[in-house]
């Protein structure tokens, strides 16, 4: 049996489809309906999303996909479970827990024991604790690189986007606009998450995220592409003999 994993995001939407060779993907939410769903879902009997966004649209674009297909049943979890055995929640309300934080945290559990700092690179940048005995201990939710940007060049009159001028990528002092925001907005993370690493030296981190492959260079870190998709492939034993 092959599942196809996919985890939409508030930017994009990733897949992992489990096969003895696993194939991986990803999109903006505008390129879904031109994918080729027929190979995608070739073999396909489970479809299991987990989803941060109100994705109406790709909601009703996978259930149209499953009307016209014998054997292939969708799942949609927008909420972490409440009472997954192992896992202890420390929101007093977990249902209000991002799905794809308490799925990276699943997904890093896979990889390493102990206490772990599970570090989201995405929209928003989140991190989050994991102790040795699967408690969450806790995180924290600041704007993403790109959202970072966004809120200067949206709130103030003169810090525009130049056409003429170009990012570096570096972390120097900006010379013209566009290089002050965006190495500015580059320090504000790697100082961010630096800070929490060298207040929790016993905490191994785990960095993911659309972000995550150059904040983890930058750190020295390896970066784990997948985790909030390896979650969702730990969940799915458990999750589904419960539907
Ligand atoms: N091709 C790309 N398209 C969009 N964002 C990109 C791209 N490449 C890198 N990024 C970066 O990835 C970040 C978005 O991360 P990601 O792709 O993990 O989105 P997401 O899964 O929607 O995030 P989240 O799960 O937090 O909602 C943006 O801040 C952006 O800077
Ligand atoms: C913080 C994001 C946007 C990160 O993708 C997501 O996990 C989310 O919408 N969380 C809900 C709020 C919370 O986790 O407390
Ligand atoms: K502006």
């Amino acid at each position: 049996m092959s599942v196809l994993l996919l985890d939409a995001g508030n930017t994009r939407v990733k897949w992992k489809k489990t096969t003895s060779a696993p194939t991986f993907g990803r999109c903006e939410y505008a390129e879904l309906q031109s994918l080729d769903w027929d190979s995608l879902l070739d073999g396909v009997e489970r479809i299991l999303v987990a989803c941060v966004g109100n994705q109406e649209f790709l909601r009703e674009l996978l259930q149209q996909q499953v009307a016209i297909r014998h054997n292939c049943v969708l799942h949609w979890i927008d909420q972490p479970l409440p009472d997954l055995s192992g896992f202890e929640h420390c929101y007093p309300h977990p249902e209000r827990l991002g799905v794809d934080r308490w799925l990276a945290m699943l997904g890093a559990r896979q990889h390493r024991p102990g206490d772990l700092l599970v570090i989201d690179a995405g929209t928003a940048l989140t991190i989050d604790f994991l102790s040795t005995a699967n408690h969450h201990d806790g995180g924290f939710i600041v704007p993403g690189l790109a959202m970072t940007r966004q809120a200067l060049w949206q709130n103030t009159r003169r810090v525009i986007p130049w056409q003429d001028e170009q990012d570096d990528g570096l972390l120097a002092p900006g010379r013209d606009t566009l290089q002050c925001v965006s190495a500015g907005a580059r320090r504000q993370q790697v100082a961010f998450v630096r800070s929490i690493m060298d207040d929790y030296p016993g905490h191994s981190p785990f960095i993911t995220g659309g972000d995550g492959d150059w904040l983890a260079t930058t750190l020295g870190q390896p970066y784990w592409p997948e985790l909030v998709l390896d979650g969702l492939e730990t969940l799915c034993a458990g999750y589904f003999s419960r539907c």
